[in-house]
Formats: C-alpha cells, sequence, structure tokens
C-alpha cells in the first residue's frame, strides 16, 4: 500500500528531513509521527497514548522539547497502520488544539532521548515533602480565609508579613504590616532546626495557572543570606538564569521547600514563566504538566538595620584612599556587570546603588562631604524604633526596680525604673533590645511629644 501525502503533509515532511534528517515514509512502517501537535502545544504523554493505545503495542513515544511534534512507535505495522487509518485527520476526543492529528509514516524515530538539564544551581536545595499533606491542606485552609488585604500585581497576589517594602524609602517597614501569623509557627520552627535561622519576613504569592513572577534576585541589601518558599497545592518550574546563557529550569513540587543561599541566592536570578503548563522530565522522556493555582510562601531575614548601610566606597571595590581614575573604571566595569541591558543578572536595586556611589564620588566637593560624614557617623548609629511607648505599655513584671517589654525577637527591651518614673525630663529615652538591635522609645510622663 502507497500512503499519499497532501501537501501540508509533504511540508511536515521536509521540516522533518531538516529538524531531525529523519525520511517520511510512502508505505506503512511501525513509526508514525504527530505533525501538529507536541510538547510545546501543551500535549501530554498520557493524551497522546488515549488516543493510540487501542490500536496496539506501543513501543515508543517520542516527545520533543520546544516541538509541536511528536512520535509514536508500535510494535507491528499492522498495528500502525490501523492507527494511522483510524486517526488520522479525524476528530480523535481530545480538546481544542489538540483534536485532530496530522500524521505521517516515518522510517525512523529519534534515537537518542532527550533529556531536560535538572543541574541545579550551587547553593540551591529543595527538600521534597517538607510539609504533610494535612499541614498542606491547613495553611491553604487558612490563606484562603485569610486572603483579602493582598495586592495584586499584574501576574499574581501578593500579601505580606512581618515587614514590608516601602518603595519611597527603598526599605522595609514593620508598621504597616500584618505581623507572621500563628498558623505558620510550625513551618518557623521546622526551618530553625534545619538551618538555624529564623526569618522575620513572608510573603505570600498566589499564582492562577498561567501567571508567573519575572526573573529577580530577592534584594541583596534588605534581606540576608537566606530565600526560602515552600510551595503549595502546584507543582511548577521555576527558572534560574546566570549570565546570558546560563539557564536551568528546575522543577519544583507542591509540599517542598526551595532554600536558596550562596551563588542561587545572590547570583542567579529565579523566576517563574507566565504559562498554564510545563516541561518536566520522566523517566520515559520530557513531558508536559498542567498547573492548578500555586500558593508559595517566601521567607525572609531583614538584615538588620546598622547592617544595610554600605559605605559607597564598598560599592564600588575602592577606599577613601583610591585614585579617582581607578574609582571610574571600577564604576564602569561593575556598571556593565549589573545594567539591565547588558545582563539577565541585572538587578535595578544594585544598578541604583552603583549610580548613587558614583555621583557622590566623583564630586571632589560632595565627596570630601561625605567623608566627613563617615567620621561623624561613628558618633551618631542610626537605631531602628521598633515601637514607641508610654510607661503604661511597659510590663511590671520583671524586677522590682526593671520594666521590661517584649521585643518581636524573643528577647526584651529593659527600662529601668529610676529612669523613666519620677523624672523631671520633658522628652523621651530609647532602650535597646537585649537581643537584636532594635530599640523602643519610652515617652516619658511630662513629656508633650506625641507620635
Ligand atoms: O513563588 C515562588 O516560589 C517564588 C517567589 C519569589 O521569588 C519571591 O517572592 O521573591
Ligand atoms: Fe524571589
Ligand atoms: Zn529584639
Amino acid at each position: 500500500m502507497a500512503v499519499i501525502y497532501n501537501k501540508k503533509m509533504e511540508m511536515y515532511s521536509s521540516m522533518l528531513k531538516k529538524d531531525m534528517n529523519i525520511e517520511a515514509s510512502y508505505s506503512p512502517t511501525t513509526n508514525i509521527m504527530v505533525c501538529n501537535c507536541g510538547l510545546v502545544n501543551g500535549l501530554s504523554r498520557k493524551a497522546l497514548k488515549q488516543v493510540f493505545y487501542q490500536y496496539g503495542e506501543i513501543k515508543y513515544m517520542i516527545m520533543i522539547p520546544h516541538k509541536s511534534y511528536c512520535f509514536i512507535s508500535f510494535a507491528e505495522v499492522e498495528e500502525a497502520t490501523s492507527a494511522f487509518n483510524n486517526v488520522n485527520g479525524k476528530y480523535n476526543g481530545l480538546s481544542d488544539e489538540h483534536k485532530i492529528f496530522n500524521l505521517i509514516f516515518t522510517v525512523s524515530i529519534p534515537q537518542t532521548i532527550i533529556k531536560l538539564s535538572t543541574a541545579c544551581p550551587d547553593g540551591l536545595e529543595i527538600i521534597e515533602n517538607f510539609i504533610t499533606e494535612k499541614e498542606e491542606y491547613f495553611i491553604l485552609e487558612y490563606l484562603n480565609e485569610n486572603w483579602s488585604g493582598s495586592s495584586s500585581m499584574k501576574h499574581r497576589q501578593v500579601k505580606h508579613y512581618g515587614y514590608e517594602f516601602d518603595y519611597d524609602h527603598n526599605g522595609v517597614r514593620y508598621d504597616t504590616c500584618e505581623p507572621i501569623p500563628k498558623e505558620f509557627e510550625f513551618i518557623l520552627n521546622a526551618i530553625y532546626l534545619r538551618l538555624k535561622w529564623r526569618p522575620d519576613q513572608i510573603t505570600v504569592n498566589k499564582y492562577l495557572p498561567g501567571q508567573g513572577i519575572p526573573n529577580h534576585i530577592d534584594n541583596i541589601s534588605v534581606f540576608d543570606e537566606y530565600i526560602l518558599s515552600l510551595s503549595l497545592n502546584s507543582d511548577i518550574n521555576m527558572e534560574f538564569r546566570k549570565d546570558l546563557f546560563k539557564h536551568n529550569s528546575v522543577f519544583i513540587k507542591a509540599k517542598s521547600l526551595l532554600i536558596m543561599s550562596g551563588e542561587s541566592r545572590y547570583e542567579w536570578t529565579h523566576g517563574i514563566t507566565p504559562r498554564k503548563m510545563d516541561l518536566i522530565s520522566t523517566v520515559d522522556g520530557p513531558d508536559v504538566v498542567y498547573r492548578g493555582t500555586r500558593f508559595s510562601i517566601t521567607f525572609r531575614r531583614v538584615i538588620e538595620f546598622t547592617k544595610v548601610k554600605k559605605d559607597l566606597y564598598e560599592i564600588l571595590g575602592c577606599d577613601k584612599t583610591t585614585p579617582f581614575e581607578t574609582l571610574k573604571d571600577n564604576y564602569k566595569k561593575l556598571l556593565l556587570k549589573v545594567h539591565p541591558d547588558k545582563s539577565v543578572l541585572s538587578s535595578s536595586a544594585a544598578c541604583a546603588e552603583l549610580n548613587k556611589a558614583w555621583s557622590v564620588l566623583k564630586d571632589s566637593d560632595l565627596k570630601k562631604k561625605y567623608d566627613e560624614e563617615i567620621e561623624q557617623s561613628d558618633i551618631n548609629t542610626e537605631v531602628t524604633i521598633f515601637d514607641y511607648l508610654n510607661i503604661s505599655d511597659l510590663e511590671n513584671n520583671e524586677t522590682e526596680d526593671t520594666f521590661s517589654y517584649k521585643c518581636r525577637c524573643g528577647g526584651k527591651f529593659l527600662v529601668p525604673k529610676s529612669m523613666v518614673v519620677n523624672v523631671d525630663q520633658t522628652e523621651s529615652l530609647l532602650f535597646p533590645c537585649d537581643d537584636c538591635s532594635l530599640f523602643v522609645e519610652v515617652m516619658l510622663p511630662n513629656s508633650n511629644v506625641s507620635k
């Protein structure tokens, strides 16, 4: 029997020859190419099998990443012939864009199983089943019930706890933000057991199928060395990129915890492509899986205020004594590295930081002023105020001569009574936490300061 292909099918066969160096066959073989459906348009192995299994013993299904065709191989020519006659050009029961397959017989099929790169960037760790199904359900229930107050970004919804980013001041503030709910406590504890690290800022992202998050590096001057993400309700591919050419797609299952530190946190961007499905590796070869609604909980720790402040010289990799020409060279080199046009690694924050440093240090007057400021800054270290309090806010149960107040870090602010009771002062006083770098400001009774 000779098979006659129309013009369109002839076009597919010449594409096949060009792409894969595989010949179309004008008599039946065991091999069939599905010309118009493949991984790139979301055809899964399962759907392919569903169409063909009834015609005989399927030997291979070859799916090729990023291609709109695929191959199926039967044990016998008769089986393939029957499949061809029943499926080609006919409604096959699948939905939408997959409902009609155009087929050709081929002399052979691609031989090498195409593998997706599964290497992880250094410093990236994925812990599968970090929480149980029950715990996942519990958190999802909580999030769904408490989702009001979230803000809609272009491609997802977000909600912050602990601290939120203040775009006006390019820093974080806790006073406008909901505290971390106690429902998350068991996760924080499990994280602490593992990393001896306790996050204090949480972002919950909600992605519908087709939504994603642009490639980015989490702000390095606000958050410290770990960025964690717990995935809920749907698996997903996260894209990691470094320089222009390094790209890894990492498949992240629901209930798993992603830990970014080291290179993966500081040198690779991460992002989620807005798509309804993902390409994944299976033991049989590549496949597609469809996304559901996904929640992710990102855990971060805010760098205490004093650490955030970076010396302008440090930013340019120099010091006070570096000659002007070297400063200028460094600035140019570093800018190339972070500039959005030059590299996917770009972070606009890094770019802005460099420009800020250079705008001051290139100007001899400003530089002189800045040098004087640094000398002064040992004396005027800035502090972060955790809360403004009246004496009545303080707890009286510490010791006979001391009030106390709980810090969000678990530590305490200790306030000697002698400093605040029956004192003839009209101002307020600052008291440090005994465990972290935060302060409370206590208004004295005579004070007129209202905040
Ligand atoms: O959804 C995720 O897993 C990642 C979220 C993320 O990168 C972020 O919130 O910074
Ligand atoms: Fe992130
Ligand atoms: Zn504290």
